[in-house]
């Protein structure tokens, strides 16, 4: 099943590299809403949680549309009502090694292709945006969140028995500051949208993000020239992707090494089992 509206009108070059793409791929989609904005689009039942292959999937895509010169603006969103991810795929994490190895060198991936994109990205969170989730809305250069109250953002690792890596949690400092992450990292808030705006944790609400931030994208944002938006982003970002790289293989091994413990497996089995009960007295 192909989730694609996909239209890059005069752009016969990506259509077929995406389409090319999305003929095994199924959770994102990739569509041109107006001259020099696209929408990146994430469709993964239930929740938009990251696995392997959404991880993937969604890389790819970012990295066509960073190849397209005539994309200046990518619109990041979700089409699951209240929901923009629900952050890593927990399953993932009980996975063996190997298989522990592969899925995060692909975060770690996603990880550069959003937050070192050279196109100015906005994040459109319909809905809650929990630990990786919160890190997708944290790479983008704007964040626009609902202002529905049931909508939650935040790195809420801790809950789960582990901790945000250290990249991410560089990111929540940079973007609310030291003091007021480290209270959150340890806490494990998540905040509800007029919280998450106090702190800086998003940059604006709206009860229609996505008319919002194409409404930013095209009347605000298309007028700074592009060259100067792209090379703003590197001033602020290139040192911490530097650090990424130089640290990208130590990262890998720490999480592995984390994540395998027998006190942090328990743990993650346990919330998974908080979630299913949930779930079932809904
Ligand atoms: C010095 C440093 C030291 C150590 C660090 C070293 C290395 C780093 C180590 C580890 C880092 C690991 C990083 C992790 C980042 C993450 O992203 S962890 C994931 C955190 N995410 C969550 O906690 C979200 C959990 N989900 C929810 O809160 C809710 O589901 C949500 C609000 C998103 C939606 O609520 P609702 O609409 O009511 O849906 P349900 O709760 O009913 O869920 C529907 C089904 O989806 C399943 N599900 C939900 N979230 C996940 C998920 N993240 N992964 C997998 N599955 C998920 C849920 O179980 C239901 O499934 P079912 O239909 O019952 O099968």
């Amino acid at each position: 099943m192909i989730r694609s509206a996909l239209s890059y009108p005069s752009k016969k070059n990506l259509v077929l590299q995406c389409l090319r793409r999305m003929s095994s791929l199924v959770s994102t989609s990739v569509s041109e809403v107006h001259p020099g904005v696209a929408h990146v689009t994430m469709h993964s039942p239930p929740v938009n949680s990251l696995s392997l292959s959404f991880c993937q999937e969604l890389s790819q895509n970012l990295q066509v549309i960073h190849k397209d010169k005539s994309i200046d603006i990518i619109l990041l969103q979700s089409d699951i009502p209240g929901i923009f991810s629900a952050g890593l795929d927990i399953k993932e994490f009980t996975q063996p090694k190997e298989r522990l190895m592969e899925f995060w060198t692909a975060f770690q991936q996603l990880y550069i292709d959003l937050y070192g994109a050279s196109q100015t990205t906005i994040a459109c969170m319909e809905g809650s945006a929990p630990a990786a989730g919160c890190m997708l809305a944290l790479s983008c250069d704007y964040r626009v969140m609902t202002s529905n109250t049931k909508a939650k953002i935040g790195l809420n690792e801790s809950l789960l028995g582990i901790a945000a890596p250290p990249w991410l949690a560089q990111q929540m400092m940079d973007t609310v500051g030291s003091r007021v992450a480290e209270l959150s990292l340890w806490r494990g808030t998540l905040y509800a949208p007029e919280q998450a705006l106090a702190i800086g944790l998003v940059d604006e609400l709206h009860e229609n993000p996505r008319e919002r931030a194409l409404e930013l994208a095209v009347a605000e944002f298309q007028k700074i020239p592009r060259q100067a938006r792209a090379a703003s982003k590197t001033l602020t970002r290139q040192k911490r992707l530097k650090h990424f790289h130089q640290e990208r293989q130590a990262d890998l091994e720490h999480f592995v090494n984390f994540i395998t413990q027998d006190a942090v497996q328990t743990q993650l089995r346990g919330y998974l089992q908080q979630l299913a009960a949930k779930k079932n007295k809904k």
